[in-house]
């Protein structure tokens, strides 16, 4: 007789690491207590638990596949894990006790750049977070069906501003309105027609748009083939401590820049 755990057990055999998404203290120590054979490693926003291995999550993503997938680029961020490893991930899906376990094989290509992007920007991850999907969904969608090019600067937005200059009035004047909300993702879709970049404050607050970015650019290497929008964005985030995401027009991709560097290119239809 074949016992329904020896089939599901599968998913668990000859694994290397067991990654516990936000355990509580109890689930935590009785996993210690066995002194198992794998690696333990603990992902959650905080280390309540006082886990000796621990990999922070930016976000409490409510996608499991989003959370699995930061958790393990995070890992592989701190070398926790290599390719080639296999790994039992334990996560909640819905309420309660842990419910679900994930193997999952480590593969390089997991190393996108995006857990970068969220958990060492100086804006807040929420913030990146929702900037980053609106430039994900303009890619996917485009504005009325054409593709469409955007440039956000996220953080640091004072000394942004003292970077660049309008090319026309800026809608967001004296308004307080935040990303995330759904009637900005509209408006910032709508805008995105327009020329030059949107500023985006380390709270969300849209700070302008239509800023036209003069940073020095010397010294910033960039892939060839990128234009011009694609080079003030990388030289803006060398120049200040901001953020750059940007979707672009010509090829579709959305590319993030920090430090002067590509950190993160990303096909919007594959995400
Ligand atoms: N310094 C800048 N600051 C803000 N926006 C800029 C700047 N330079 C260019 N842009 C914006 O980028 C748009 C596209 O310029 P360009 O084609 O040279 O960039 P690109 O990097 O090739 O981007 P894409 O891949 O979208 O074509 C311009 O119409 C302008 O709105
Ligand atoms: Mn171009």
């Amino acid at each position: 007789m074949t016992a329904l755990s020896d089939l599901l057990g599968d998913v668990v055999s000859g694994v290397e690491g067991a990654f516990l998404f936000s355990p509580s203290s109890s689930h935590y120590e009785r996993f210690v207590d066995a002194d198992l054979d794998v690696d333990l490693v603990v992902v959650a926003p905080e280390n309540a638990v006082g886990a000796e291995t621990f990999v922070e999550l930016p976000l409490e993503f409510d996608n499991v596949r989003d959370r699995i997938r930061f958790g393990i680029e995070g890992a592989l961020e701190q070398d926790l894990v290599e390719e080639g490893d296999n790994v039992a991930c334990s996560v909640r899906v819905f309420d309660g006790d842990p419910d679900g376990v994930v193997r999952v094989r480590i593969d390089e290509s997991m190393r996108s750049g995006i857990y970068d992007l969220f958990a060492n920007s100086r804006a807040d991850p929420g913030v990146i977070r929702d900037v980053f999907e609106v430039a994900i969904e303009l890619g996917k969608k485009g504005q009325k069906g054409k593709p469409v090019g955007a440039l956000f600067v996220v953080g640091d937005a004072g000394k942004v501003m003292n970077k660049s200059r309008p090319l026309s009035y800026n809608p967001f004047e004296k308004s307080h309105v935040h990303v995330g909300d759904p009637i900005v993702n509209v408006m910032l879709k709508e805008f995105s027609r327009l020329d030059g970049a949107f500023v985006i404050s380390d709270s969300g607050k849209i700070v302008s748009a239509y800023r036209y970015l003069e940073p020095a650019a010397e010294g910033v290497d960039i892939p060839k083939g990128l234009g011009a929008r694609h080079m003030a964005a990388a030289a803006i985030t060398r120049d200040t401590n901001a953020t750059a995401i940007v979707l672009s027009e010509s090829d579709g991709l959305v590319r993030a820049f920090k430090s002067g560097q590509i950190i993160l290119e990303i096909d919007p239809e594959e995400y």
